[in-house]
């Protein structure tokens, strides 16, 4: 193994300064079979130290193996906790700082990397709006087999649904219909109000088809959210789940919250920010936490067990987006 694996390997933070100090590109070495970083070797090691000096010397925080696994999930897996936190720290950190100096999208990856999450199925969904969708039994797909919404959701739009209409007789606000399961709960709630926004014209084909439009209390704003926001009123709940946005879109959003979130109302939103890797999950949630906390607005997160999905429940969509055992389910509320 290269000499500065071997090094990082032992957490021998004395041999790994000597290698930078005579070679500084050596933090780029990676293993050949697995493209492992000395990052997740000292990760491995348990050694904060090591950890610490490589992050100094400007080694990536999210680089990841073949196999997907960032460095965290190796300290994790060896049960170095405090180097995870450490890990958590650097990336809400940096991803923070991109943020605010307005780069491009918080999780912007190099181009290997954003590579192997192509090759893991994470596809390119832009032109969304403009390629058909199919509804069959239980599954909404576009025309690439991207999965737009499963039926393994429905337990979690059921939660969603009751955190933001706990009573009857509230208006309440969802954005993207898609298989209309977090509406149904809602129409259960009974809402004196409840407006849904929809931009794709075969999802609201499929509503007018299936009587939505002539439902107690329910106005359908046919269009992207970002081209409604005028016609928008105050509710007592939000609940927001799209397709094919980004982060920046979601942010975009939050920021909409102070003008049309009732000073008592709950808002929620499909947490799917980085499904398939925990540790890119908690980042994301993080900074997620803290930019709605910059409005003023505080999430609590109920954790919710999820069943093994099993490939089975993948079978003819081409994404997998979700693969984690908790479900972090969003409650947020105007900070009293
Ligand atoms: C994941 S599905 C929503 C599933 C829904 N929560 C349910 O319970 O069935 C996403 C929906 O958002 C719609 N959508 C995507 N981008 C949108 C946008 N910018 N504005 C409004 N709707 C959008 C999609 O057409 C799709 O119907």
């Amino acid at each position: 193994m290269d000499p500065i694996l071997v090094a990082a390997s032992e957490g021998n933070t004395a041999q790994l300064q000597s290698i930078l100090d005579q070679d500084p590109d050596a933090i780029h070495v990676r293993h050949p079979d697995t493209s492992a970083s000395p990052l997740h070797y000292a990760a491995e090691s348990g050694s904060i130290e090591a950890v610490e000096l490589l992050l100094t010397n400007g080694h990536p925080w999210n680089e990841v193996t073949n196999d997907h696994k960032t460095a965290a999930e190796w300290a994790l897996g060896k049960g170095h906790q405090a180097v995870w936190d450490r890990l958590l720290q650097e990336g809400i950190r940096v991803e923070m700082l991109l943020a605010l100096l307005g780069k491009p999208d918080a999780m912007e990856y190099d181009d290997e990397t954003k590579q192997k999450l192509v090759d893991a199925g994470q596809v390119d969904v832009s032109d969304f709006l403009n390629k058909k969708l199919t509804y069959t039994d239980g599954l909404l797909v576009d025309e690439d087999g991207n999965g737009v919404m499963m039926n393994w959701e429905g337990p979690l739009m059921e939660r969603h649904a009751a955190v933001i209409a706990p009573t009857p007789g509230l208006s309440v606000l969802n954005v993207g219909f898609g298989l209309g399961l977090i509406d149904t709960f809602l129409q259960d709630a009974k809402p004196a109000k409840h407006t849904i926004i929809e931009a794709h014209p075969d999802v609201y084909a499929k509503m007018l088809a299936d009587g939505w439009d002539k439902k107690a209390g329910v106005k359908i704003l046919f269009g992207r959210w970002q081209d409604v926001v005028e016609e928008l009123e105050v509710y007592d709940g939000i609940f927001f789940d799209t397709f094919g946005e980004d982060y920046d879109a979601l942010k975009e959003f939050h920021e909409l919250l102070p003008n049309i979130l009732s000073e008592t109302g709950v808002y929620s939103y499909f947490n799917g920010l980085a499904g398939t890797n925990i540790f890119f999950h908690e980042v994301s949630c993080a900074i997620a936490e803290a930019d709605l906390q910059d409005m003023g607005i505080e999430t609590k997160i109920e954790k919710i067990n999820m069943r093994d999905l099993g490939d089975e429940e993948w079978d003819g969509v081409r994404r997998k987006y979700w693969s984690l055992p908790i479900y972090n389910l969003p409650v947020c509320k105007f900070a009293m």
